[in-house]
């Protein structure tokens, strides 16, 4: 089957195109296709599938055409993914499937409308962050209170006071299963001012990537907090680049880069 294959700020993933429907895809086919080694390597995949067709989100068809199935790499189901929904918009502009610069497309985590900037990023409406409280993570010996952030999936950002260059993350952090029942992807970030923040993540079925964009905007969130505000503009930098994030009164915007940089050919056999 035909792929293509993406990324926004780094954050990886390859995109199949299934307007039909008609593609099975079990969670060992998408960790092969993720594989770096084995396979062509991505931190997930976008399947690419007709919103009417999918009977998870069958209810978004009026507003979108276009449902982003996003899996991780590890094959795991996942409601959101913000880098993923840009991507996801760069290709379907390119292949000709949508044809306005602003125009939604369906999650598992509800409905994201996209829109494309004169200059070439892609900013999308992530929703209203939904702060559920504060957690803990464990690394390395330390504990690191974080605020738990709903974007669709579940976040634990965390401040540290340390440059987050130095932190061992290959390997997951430790956190509240009781909090977390379905597993959470953990940003460590350190904040710079009042309105940067430079951060890391480990993804809930992928483990440490170089961006995320669900991610930054929970960052953004808890940096906020630590300057006793909620709103405003925030530049989050992440290991693939930079993103930019908006909070504003009823919810919040993620901007920057998004490129399919590949095609190809996949011979599809578990
Ligand atoms: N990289 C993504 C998030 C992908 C899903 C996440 N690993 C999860 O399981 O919730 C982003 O850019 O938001």
């Amino acid at each position: 089957m035909r792929f293509l294959k993406g990324h926004g700020t780094e954050n990886d993933f390859v995109i199949l195109p299934d307007p039909d429907g008609v593609v099975d895809l079990t969670a060992a086919i998408v960790a092969k296709i993720c594989d770096r080694r084995a396979g062509i390597g991505a931190d997930g995949v976008l399947r690419v599938a007709r919103t009417k067709q999918s009977h998870e989100v069958a209810e978004q068809a009026s507003a979108a055409e276009w449902f982003m199935d996003y899996r991780n790499s590890d094959g795991s189901v996942a409601e959101m993914c913000g880098n993923g929904v840009r991507v996801f918009a760069r290709y379907l502009i390119d292949a000709g499937l949508e044809n306005s610069t602003e125009f939604a497309v369906a999650t598992r985590g509800g409905l994201r409308r996209v829109r494309v900037e004169t200059h070439g990023d892609i900013t999308v409406d992530m929703g209203k962050p939904v702060v559920l409280g504060e957690s803990v993570a464990c690394l390395g010996g330390h504990e690191y209170t974080g605020v738990h952030v709903d974007m669709g999936n579940p976040h634990l950002a965390c401040a540290i006071g340390d440059p987050v260059a130095q932190l061992d993350l290959s390997h997951q952090p430790a956190f509240d299963t009781c909090v977390f029942p379905a597993g959470v992807n953990i940003e460590l970030f350190n904040p710079v001012g009042t309105t940067r923040a430079v951060m890391r993540v480990f993804e809930r079925g992928a483990g440490e990537t170089r961006s995320c964009g669900t991610g930054a905007v929970a960052t953004a969130v808890a940096a906020a907090r630590l300057s006793g505000d909620t709103l405003g503009t925030w530049t989050v930098e992440v290991l693939g680049g930079t993103l930019t994030v908006i909070l504003d009164e009823d919810t919040s915007y993620l901007s920057g880069p998004a490129e399919i940089i590949a095609s190809g050919e996949l011979i599809l056999a578990e």
